[in-house]
C-alpha cells in the first residue's frame, strides 16, 4: 500500500481540492490506500488566533469564526452535488457548532489550556478530511473518513504529543484490515488512551503520514506539496536550482535543516526507522518526477545533492593562549551555553587549539558572550583567554551530500568557487561524517556564494558571466550585438551563461538582474535608463555582488581607467579596448596586474594593439614560455595605415581623415591618431608585454603633422584647420612615390629603446604591401631569430575590434 499526504496549500480552495481529487483517483492504481490531509490552507493559524482572542475576551473571534464557517460551508456547496449536500452539510454544521460552543466556553472562563487548544485545532483537520472524503464519494470514488483520534494513540503532552507506536500500529492495522476503500485520514491529531484529543506538533501531518507508512509497512509515502521535490538550492536565491532525483534520509535531513522547507526532518523518523521510501511530489505539477528519499545512497548520483544556507548567524570566537593543551575547555564552553539554553549551529576549532569558534542565532550572540565571560571570568582576568569576539552579520553556506565521503576534491571545488568570487571564509566545519561542509561567510555574500558553489557542482561546468558595459558607443554596441547573437551558441558549446546586467554611457545607466533584453537594449537604456555617474554605476555593480562579474570598459576615458584597481579589488574581471590603463604609469600597469593575480580575476586588453589581431596574447605567451624577445616592430595604427594606403592624390588628405572617422577606424578623438599618441601608447604596451620597464615619455616620436595644428581648441576646430596640411602631405607622398617608395609610420621597440618614425619604404620592406587599415608586426626573438614571426591584418574598425573584445570576454568567462 501507499500513503499520500497533502498539505494545506494543496487544499486551500475548492478548485485545488478538485485537482487533488484527480490525483487521488489516479493514485488508486498505484495502490494508494490512505490519504492524509492537513486543514484547509490557513485554517490552523486562524483557529489558534480565534482561541486566543476568545481567551482575551476579544469579541472579534466571533467574526473570525463566521468567516471560517462560511468558508467550509461554501466549500461543501461547491464540491458536493445537491443530492448529497444536506447530509454532508448537517455533519459539517454540527462540528462547527461544537467549535463555536467551545470558543464561547473559553471566552466565558477566560482561560485557554493547552489541552483545549489541541481540541480547537483538531477541528481544522476533522472538517477538511470529512469534506474531502465526501467529495470523493460524491464523485464515485469510494472513500472512508478516518478520524485519527481513534487510531493514533499518544501521551498527554499537549501541543506536541508523543506517539505510542505499538498501540497505534495495532489500532491502525485493525482499522485498515476492515476497510477496502481508500481512507481519508486526519493529519496532525491523535488522542490519549482516555480519548482526550492531542496534536502532534510542527509538521504534524507529515508525521501522521510517516506513522501510517511505518505502521502499515507501506511500500512508499508520498508527500504532496507545492514544489517539485527537494531542490539543489533555494530557487529564490539560485535561479538555476532544480529538483534532486534522489536523496538519503540523512541528506534530506541536512538539507531541510538548512532551509529546504519541503519536509520537517523529525517527521521522517518513523518512516526512516522502517526504511519506508518517501516521495516528495508537486500537487501543481503532478507529472513531475519529484524527489525520492530513501535509505540507500545511490552511487550513480552526484556526490553533492544540495547547497543551502542559513541567512543570518553570529560567529562567536573564544581565543587565548591559555586554552592550548587544556582539557575540558570545550566542555566548559558548550556546557555553559547549553545551560543557558543557547543552541549552537556550527562549531569549529583548529588543531592549534588557540581558538574555538561557534555560530549561534544572532539574537543569542550577546547572551553567549556574557555567559562565557562569566564562566571564564578567572581565565579572562589572568589573560589566559584574551578575548571573546562576536561577529554579527554572518551566514552559513553548506554543501550536502552523502557520496562526498568517498569523493576527493569536493572541498577544493567549494573553496575555489568562493575564492574566485572574492568571498572570504571566516570559519569552516566538516563533520567527520563528511555529509556536510559548512562555511561561515559574510551575510552580504550569501547569494553570490550560493550561486557560485551551485554552478560549480550542478551545472557541470556551466560558467556564469555577468557583464557590465561602460561605454556603448561604436565598439561597445557592436560587441553587445555580437554577444547577444552568440549567446545561445556559447551556452551550448562552451557552457557559458552570459548575461548583460548593467550598461552605461556618459549620460545614462541601466541595470537588470535578469539580463538586459537583447533586441531593444538601446531603447531601454534611452527610455528606462537613469542618470549616470561613474561612481553610482560601479558601486551598484559591486553591490550586486554577482559571481563571474566582468566589467567591459569601451570608453577611451582616463576617468574609467583610474577606477580599474578598485574594480579588480572587488573581484570583478576587466575586459577593455581602452588603452589608457595599460599605457599610464608603469607603476599602475604593474599594480593592476598584481591585483588581478591576487584576486584571481582577469585583466584582458587584447584590442589595445592591432584591434582583434592576436598580439598581446602572442607576446605574453612567448614571454611566458621563456623566449627572449629582441624586438617588436611594425605598423600599429589602422587609421594612419588607411590614410597612407588610400591616398593617391585624387582626394585630399583631410577628406580621407573624415572617411576614416566615419568608418570607425579613428579614436573617438581623431587627434589621438594624427598626433601619434595612439601609436605611442600601443608601442608602450607592447614594450611592457615583453618585459621592458618604460614610460610614455621614454618613447621617441617623429611628428606626422605640424605641432601648431594641435593647438586647436577642440576636435571640430582641428578638423576644420586640417586642410591646411593637404598640400604638404601631397608633396611628401609625391616624393616617396617618385623614389618608388611608400610612406609608413613605423614603431619599433627593443632593448635599445622605443622609437616611432615616418619612413619611406621600398618594395623589399614587409610593410610595403599593406592595404586599407592593415597593421603588420614583426617579432624577433630567440625562437624566431632567422625569420621573424609576423602578425598582420586589418587593425582598426568596429567589427574586428568588437570581435577581439568578445574574444576576451569569452576567455575571461572560461577561466
Ligand atoms: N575604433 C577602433 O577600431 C578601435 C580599435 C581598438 C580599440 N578601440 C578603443 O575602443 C574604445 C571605444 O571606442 P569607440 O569608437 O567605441 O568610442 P565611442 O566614442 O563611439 O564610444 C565611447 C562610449 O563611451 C562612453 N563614455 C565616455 N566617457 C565615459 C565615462 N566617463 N563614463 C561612462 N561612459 C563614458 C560614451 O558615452 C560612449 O558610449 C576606445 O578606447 C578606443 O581606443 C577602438
Ligand atoms: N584608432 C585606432 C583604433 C585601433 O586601436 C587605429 O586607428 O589604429
Ligand atoms: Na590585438
Amino acid at each position: 500500500m501507499r500513503v499520500l499526504k497533502f498539505g494545506g496549500s494543496s487544499v486551500a480552495t475548492p478548485q485545488r481540492i478538485l485537482d487533488v481529487v484527480d490525483i487521488v483517483s489516479k493514485a488508486r492504481a498505484r495502490n494508494c490506500q490512505a490519504v492524509v490531509f492537513s486543514a484547509f490552507g490557513g485554517v490552523t493559524d486562524q483557529l489558534i488566533a480565534m482561541a486566543r482572542q476568545a481567551e482575551a475576551g476579544d469579541e472579534d473571534f466571533a467574526r473570525s469564526f463566521q468567516e471560517l464557517e462560511l468558508r467550509h460551508i461554501t466549500t461543501v456547496r461547491e464540491l458536493i452535488s445537491a443530492a448529497n449536500q444536506s447530509q454532508v452539510m448537517g455533519r459539517v454544521k454540527m462540528m462547527l457548532n461544537e467549535l463555536e460552543d467551545v470558543l464561547q466556553g473559553i471566552q466565558l472562563v477566560g482561560e485557554l489550556t493547552p489541552r483545549t487548544l489541541d481540541f480547537i485545532m483538531s477541528f481544522g483537520e476533522r472538517l477538511s478530511n470529512y469534506i474531502i472524503s465526501r467529495t470523493l464519494t460524491d464523485r464515485g470514488i469510494p472513500a472512508g473518513f478516518l478520524d485519527t483520534r481513534t487510531v493514533i494513540r499518544t501521551g498527554d503532552q499537549f501541543g506536541k504529543a508523543l506517539v505510542d507506536m505499538e498501540t497505534t500500529q495495532e489500532l491502525l492495522t485493525n482499522h485498515f484490515a476492515a476497510k477496502p476503500d481508500v481512507q481519508i485520514v486526519t493529519g496532525f491529531i491523535g488522542a490519549t488512551n482516555t480519548g482526550v484529543t492531542t496534536t502532534l506538533g510542527r509538521g504534524g501531518s507529515d508525521l501522521t503520514a510517516s506513522i501510517l507508512g511505518a505502521c502499515l509497512k507501506a511500500e512508499a509515502i508520498e508527500i504532496w506539496t507545492d514544489v517539485s521535490g527537494i531542490m539543489t538550492a533555494d530557487p529564490r536565491k539560485v535561479r538555476k536550482a532544480f529538483p534532486v532525483k534522489h536523496v538519503t534520509y540523512e541528506e534530506a535531513q541536512e538539507m531541510s535543516h538548512f532551509g529546504a522547507k519541503v519536509i520537517y526532518p523529525p517527521t521522517m523518523q518513523p518512516a526512516m526507522a522502517r526504511n519506508i521510501p518517501i516521495w516528495i511530489k508537486n500537487t501543481f505539477e503532478p507529472d513531475a518526477e519529484g524527489t525520492l528519499i530513501s535509505g540507500e545512497p545511490d552511487q550513480t548520483e552526484l556526490p553533492v545533492k544540495g547547497i543551502s544556507s542559513i541567512g543570518h548567524v553570529a560567529l562567536v570566537r573564544v581565543q587565548g593562549a591559555g586554552m592550548i593543551g587544556v582539557a575540558g575547555v570545550a566542555q566548559r564552553i558548550f556546557g555553559a551555553l547549553a545551560k543557558a539554553g543557547i543552541n549552537t549551529i556550527l562549531i569549529s576549532q583548529a588543531s592549534s587549539e588557540h581558538s574555538v569558534c561557534f555560530a549561534v542565532s544572532p539574537d543569542q550572540a550577546e547572551k553567549s558572550r556574557q555567559v562565557l565571560l562569566e564562566s571564564f571570568a578567572f581565565e579572562v582576568q589572568r589573560g589566559q583567554i584574551s578575548d571573546i569576539v562576536v561577529e554579527d552579520n554572518m551566514c552559513v553556506v553548506a554543501v550536502v551530500g552523502e557520496n562526498m565521503r568517498s569523493t576527493p576534491g569536493i572541498a577544493g571545488k567549494v573553496f575555489q568557487a568562493l575564492g574566485r568570487n572574492g568571498v572570504n571564509v571566516a570559519a569552516i566545519a566538516q563533520g567527520s561524517s563528511e555529509l556536510n561542509i559548512s562555511v561561515v561567510i559574510s551575510r552580504k555574500d550569501e547569494q553570490k556564494a550560493l550561486i557560485a558553489v551551485h554552478d560549480a557542482f550542478f551545472l557541470s561546468g556551466l560558467k556564469t558571466a555577468n557583464l557590465f558595459f561602460i561605454g556603448v558607443g561604436l565598439i561597445g554596441s557592436t560587441a553587445i550585438d555580437m554577444l547577444l547573437k552568440q549567446r545561445d551558441k556559447l551556452r551550448e558549446t562552451l557552457k557559458i551563461d552570459l548575461r548583460i546586467i548593467g550598461m552605461c554611457n556618459s549620460r545614462k545607466m541601466l541595470f537588470d538582474l535578469n539580463g538586459i533584453d537583447e533586441n531593444d537594449w538601446k531603447q531601454q537604456l534611452d527610455k528606462k535608463g537613469g542618470p549616470q555617474t561613474l561612481d553610482a554605476f560601479l558601486e551598484h555593480a559591486a553591490s550586486l555582488n554577482l559571481p563571474g562579474s566582468i566589467m567591459v570598459d569601451c570608453t577611451s576615458a582616463e576617468e574609467v581607467a583610474a577606477r580599474y584597481h578598485g574594480i579588480l579589488k572587488n573581484s570583478i574581471s576587466i575586459v577593455t579596448p581602452n588603452k589608457k590603463a595599460c599605457s599610464g604609469s608603469m607603476a599602475r600597469y604593474q599594480a593592476l596586474h598584481r591585483e588581478a593575480l591576487r584576486r584571481d580575476v582577469s585583466l584582458l586588453y587584447e584590442t589595445n594593439v592591432g584591434a582583434g589581431l592576436p598580439l598581446i596574447k602572442t607576446l605574453q605567451e612567448m614571454h611566458h614560455t621563456g623566449d627572449t624577445i629582441h624586438s617588436v616592430e611594425g605598423v600599429l595604427s589602422g587609421t594612419l595605415s588607411y590614410l597612407f594606403n588610400e591616398y593617391d592624390g585624387s582626394r585630399p588628405f583631410s577628406q580621407l581623415v573624415g572617411e576614416a572617422r566615419e568608418k570607425g577606424f579613428t579614436e573617438p578623438d581623431p587627434r589621438d591618431d594624427l598626433n601619434g599618441m595612439d601609436v605611442a601608447r600601443k608601442l608602450l604596451i607592447l614594450a611592457r608585454e615583453i618585459g621592458l620597464t618604460l614610460e610614455l615619455a621614454d618613447i621617441q616620436m617623429e611628428p606626422l603633422l605640424p605641432a601648431s595644428l594641435f593647438d586647436a581648441p577642440d576636435t571640430e576646430a582641428f578638423l576644420q584647420d586640417l586642410p591646411s596640411v593637404d598640400e604638404a602631405f601631397k608633396a611628401r607622398y609625391e616624393e616617396a612615390r617618385g623614389a618608388g617608395k611608400k610612406l609608413r609610420y613605423i614603431a619599433k621597440v627593443s632593448a635599445e629603446g622605443a622609437r616611432i618614425s615616418l619612413q619611406h619604404v621600398d618594395e623589399t620592406h614587409p610593410c610595403y604591401g599593406l592595404q586599407s587599415t592593415d597593421n603588420l608586426i614583426l617579432i624577433h626573438s630567440d625562437c624566431y631569430s632567422n625569420r621573424p614571426m609576423v602578425v598582420a591584418g586589418p587593425g582598426a574598425g568596429p567589427k574586428v575590434t568588437a570581435s577581439g573584445v568578445v574574444g576576451d570576454i569569452i576567455k575571461s568567462a572560461l577561466r
